[in-house]
C-alpha cells in the first residue's frame, strides 16, 4: 500500500544516500530518544557536521499522530531557519536504510540540561542573556509561522563562544488552524502548557509557557511545581499555582521575576501574547544592570555610598559579567532538583539531555501511550 501511494505520489523521488559511504562517522555524540547523532565527517566538504538519523519506527508513530495533516518533515522544516541562536542544518535526505537524515552545523558544546545542573560560573554569569536568546530564537521561530512543541533545556545547547542553539525540531508544527485543534499531547509533560495537557486548542503560547519553565529552571534549577512523574501529576499540578519565583530568589530583577510568572500563567490570555513581549522586559533588566554595572565599576566610591542595586550581590560568582547583576544573590535552598523530567504518555519517549560531561540516565516510561 505504502509502495503504491509513494508509486503514484507526485513528490519528487528523493534520492537515497549511504550514510557509511557519505560520511566518516567520528563518533555518537548525545543521546535522542528518536535519533542517533553523530559527530561525522562529510567526505563532500570534509567538513565536520553533526548527523541525525532519525530512528524510523519511532518518527512513523510520530507521524502519524499528525496523519492527513501532512507535517512536514523535521529535515524539510530545520533547513528553512536561519536564526544565530538556531542550529543551522545544511541538508536533509533519506539513508538507503529510509530512514529520514539531517546534516547539521556540529555545535561544541553543551547541553542547557546540563548547565541547569551544574549551575557554574557560566550559567550564573549568562543566565540572563541566554534566557533572550533562547527567547530571541522562539519570537524568530513565531515570526515564520511555526509552533516549536518541546521547548526545554534538553533541545537546547550553549556553544562554547556562550551562543545558545535550538536545536531539535522533531515536534515542530506550522501555525495553521489544523495543527492547533485539540488533541494531540505530544512534547515533554513537565514543559506543556496546561492546554496541551488538557486537550484544548494551542497557540503559540504554548511555547511561551515552556519557555517560561525553562527559565524557571534556570534560574533556580528546579520546576516551579512538585515533582510531577506522570501525565496524571502533571494534570493535578496545573491545578495548583506555581511557586512565585521571587519567593525562591527575594534578590532576582522583579522585572525577570515578573516576566516568567506570567509566562507561567494558565490560562492562554493571562500569558504574554506575544514572545516578542516577554522579551522587552527582560532585554530591559538586561540593559539597567549593565547600566548598574558600569556605574559601580566607574564609581569606586559608590560602594561605601549604596549597598548597590538590589539584585546585583552574587557573592560566589566572579564580579564581570554584564547581566549577573539581575540574576539571584543566593540559589533557594532547595534548589537540588527533585524533580524527574518525564514525557507524556502520548508523546514520543523524551528524556533528559545527556551532556558532553554529565550523561543523564533515560527516564523510565510508566503508561502505555494515550490516544492522541
Ligand atoms: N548540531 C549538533 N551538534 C552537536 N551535538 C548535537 C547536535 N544536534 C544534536 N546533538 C546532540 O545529540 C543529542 C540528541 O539530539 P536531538 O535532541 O536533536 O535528538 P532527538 O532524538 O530529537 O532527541 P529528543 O527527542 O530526545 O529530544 C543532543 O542532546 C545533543 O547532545
Amino acid at each position: 500500500m505504502n509502495f503504491l501511494k509513494r508509486f503514484f505520489s507526485k513528490q519528487p523521488r528523493i534520492p537515497r544516500v549511504n550514510i557509511k559511504q557519505r560520511f566518516e562517522l567520528i563518533g555518537r555524540v548525545g543521546q535522542g530518544s528518536m535519533s542517533k547523532v553523530w559527530r561525522a565527517r562529510d567526505y563532500n566538504t570534509g567538513k565536520i557536521v553533526a548527523l541525525k538519523v532519525l530512528h524510523k519506527e519511532k518518527t512513523e508513530e510520530l507521524e502519524a499522530r499528525f496523519v492527513g495533516l501532512d507535517k512536514p518533515k523535521e529535515g524539510e522544516i530545520a533547513v528553512q531557519f536561519h536564526h544565530p541562536n538556531i542550529v543551522k542544518t545544511f541538508e536533509h535526505g533519506i539513508t538507503t536504510e529510509n530512514e529520514q537524515f539531517l546534516v547539521m552545523e556540529f555545535i561544541e558544546g553543551y547541553s542547557l540540561s546540563y548547565l541547569v545542573e551544574a549551575q557554574n560560573e557560566d550559567m550564573r554569569t549568562n543566565c540572563l542573556k541566554y534566557m533572550i536568546q533562547l527567547g530571541e530564537a522562539i519570537h524568530y521561530f513565531h515570526q515564520e509561522n511555526w509552533i516549536h512543541r518541546d521547548i526545554c533545556p534538553r533541545n537546547i545547547m550553549v556553544d562554547n563562544e556562550h551562543q545558545l542553539k535550538l536545536i531539535d525540531f522533531g515536534l515542530v508544527v506550522p501555525n495553521t488552524a489544523a495543527f492547533l485543534q485539540p488533541g494531540n499531547r505530544t512534547g515533554t509533560a513537565a514543559y506543556m502548557a496546561p492546554e496541551l495537557i488538557k486537550r484544548q486548542k494551542t497557540s503559540q503560547k504554548i511555547d511561551i509557557f515552556s519557555y517560561s519553565v525553562t527559565c524557571y529552571e534556570m534560574l533556580t534549577k528546579r520546576l516551579p511545581w512538585e515533582a510531577a512523574e506522570t501525565l496524571d501529576a502533571v494534570l493535578q499540578h496545573i491545578n495548583t499555582p506555581p511557586e512565585n519565583i521571587q519567593k525562591l530568589l527575594p534578590d532576582l530583577n522583579p522585572q525577570v521575576a515578573e516576566a516568567i510568572m506570567k509566562g507561567l500563567e494558565l490560562y492562554p490570555q493571562d500569558r504574554w501574547q506575544t514572545m516578542e513581549a516577554m522579551l522587552e522586559p527582560l532585554k530591559q533588566a538586561y540593559k539597567t544592570n549593565r547600566q548598574q554595572l558600569r556605574d559601580s565599576k566607574s564609581k569606586p566610591s559608590a560602594k561605601m555610598q549604596t549597598a548597590g542595586p538590589k539584585t546585583a550581590a552574587v557573592p560566589p560568582m566572579k564580579k564581570t559579567a554584564d547581566d549577573q547583576t539581575a540574576l539571584q544573590a543566593k540559589r533557594p535552598p532547595h534548589a537540588k532538583k527533585k524533580i524527574k523530567k518525564n514525557d507524556a504518555q502520548d508523546a514520543p519517549l523524551k528524556k533528559e539531555s545527556p551532556s558532553k560531561k554529565k550523561p543523564t540516565p533515560k527516564p523510565k516510561r510508566k503508561n502505555p501511550d494515550e490516544n492522541p
